[in-house]
C-alpha cells in the first residue's frame, strides 16, 4: 500500500515533504532567462530540484494552485512535474484539494489517479461527507493509491468552522472520526491507513491530541517554515509515532534567493532541505 511507502520513505530518508508550489518568481536567473515557454522553465527547475533532494526527502506535494494559475501551459509543467516525481522513484502528492457530488468525484478520481495529471496520493475536502470520498475508494485498491483528507488546517480562519462545537464535540472531531472509520478498510502493514488526513504544524497541541486520539492515521503536515512551525513543535509527536511527513514549500523551494541567481540554486535548496530534515530528528 503506498501509506506503507511513505512510512519506509519517512523513516529511511526524512519525514520532509518538499512542495513544488513554484511561482515563476522563484526561479534563478539561469532558468528565467532561457528562450523558453514558462512551463519548460518550471518543469527544469523542479526537475533539478527532484534531481537535488530526491535522497533525502519522502515526497513530493505538488500544489496544483500554482499550476492553473497559469493555464494551459501551466497544467503541462504541472503533468510532466508529476510523471517525473514518479519516474524517479519517488512518492508524488497532487494537492488538489477536491470534493464533489459522487458523479463528479468519479471524474476527479479518473483525472488524479491516472492519465497526464496522476499521482500517488492526492488531498481532498471531506467536508461534503463520504460520497466526496468513496469514488477513490476502487483506486485505493485496485491501484494502490491514497488520500490526505483536511482535517485540522493550518490556517488562521481554520476556528471559524473546525472549533465550532457541535453536540458536544468539536466540527474538526467530527471529521477526525469519520475519517478514521473511511480509513478502516485500508490499513496496510505499517498499521497506517492510506486514507489520512492534513493537520497543520501551526495547531500543534491540536496535532499532538489528534495523533493520539487516531494512531492508525497518517498525517500530512503543513506549516513548517513560512508559516512559523518548527521542528520543536513536532517533537513530542514524532518521538511517539513515526505518524507524519512534514510540508515545506516556499521555505525550500526560495532558499536560494539573494544567494545565486547561477545553476548552483539547487545545492542551496538541498541544503535547506538538510536543514529542515536536522531540525526535525535532532528532537527525536
Ligand atoms: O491546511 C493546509 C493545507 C494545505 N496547505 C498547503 O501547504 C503548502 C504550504 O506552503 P508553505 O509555502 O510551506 O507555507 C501550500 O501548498 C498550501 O496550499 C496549507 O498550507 N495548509
Amino acid at each position: 500500500m503506498i501509506i506503507d511507502n511513505l512510512y519506509n520513505e519517512a523513516k529511511g530518508k526524512s519525514p520532509v515533504c518538499l512542495g513544488l508550489d513554484t511561482d515563476e518568481s522563484y526561479l534563478p536567473k539561469c532558468i528565467s532567462d532561457l528562450g523558453e515557454g514558462v512551463a519548460d522553465k518550471i518543469f527544469k527547475f523542479n526537475k533539478d530540484i527532484v534531481d537535488h533532494t530526491k535522497d533525502i526527502v519522502s515526497c513530493y506535494k505538488v500544489q496544483i494552485a500554482y499550476y492553473e494559475a497559469l493555464g494551459l501551459e501551466g497544467m503541462k509543467a504541472y503533468a510532466k512535474t508529476m510523471d517525473y516525481i514518479r519516474e524517479s522513484g519517488s512518492i508524488s502528492i497532487g494537492d488538489i484539494k477536491r470534493g464533489d457530488i459522487a458523479a463528479t468525484g468519479e471524474k476527479y478520481a479518473t483525472g488524479h489517479f491516472q492519465g497526464d495529471f496522476e499521482a500517488d496520493i492526492i488531498t481532498v475536502n471531506g467536508y461534503m461527507g463520504e460520497d466526496a470520498i468513496s469514488p477513490f475508494y476502487p483506486y485505493l485498491k485496485e491501484k494502490g493509491k491514497g488520500l490526505f483528507v483536511l482535517l485540522r488546517t493550518s490556517n488562521k480562519s481554520a476556528v471559524d468552522l473546525q472549533d465550532v462545537e457541535a453536540g458536544g464535540q468539536k466540527v474538526y472531531l467530527h471529521m477526525g472520526d469519520l475519517i478514521k472509520k473511511w480509513g478502516e478498510g485500508f490499513i496496510g502493514e505499517s498499521g497506517f491507513s492510506s486514507i489520512g488526513s492534513v493537520v497543520g504544524l501551526t495547531y500543534p497541541d491540536e496535532f499532538y491530541m489528534l495523533s493520539k486520539t487516531y494512531p492508525n492515521m497518517f498525517f500530512l503536515v503543513p506549516g513548517y517554515g513560512a508559516q512559523g512551525g518548527t521542528g520543536k513543535d513536532l517533537a513530542r509527536i514524532l518521538k511517539e509515532s513515526a505518524c507524519a511527513v512534514v510540508n515545506s514549500s516556499r521555505g525550500l523551494i526560495t532558499a536560494h534567493k539573494n544567494k545565486t541567481e547561477d545553476t548552483d540554486y539547487a545545492q542551496h535548496i538541498r541544503n535547506a532541505a538538510l536543514a529542515m530534515k536536522g531540525d526535525i530528528t535532532r528532537w527525536l
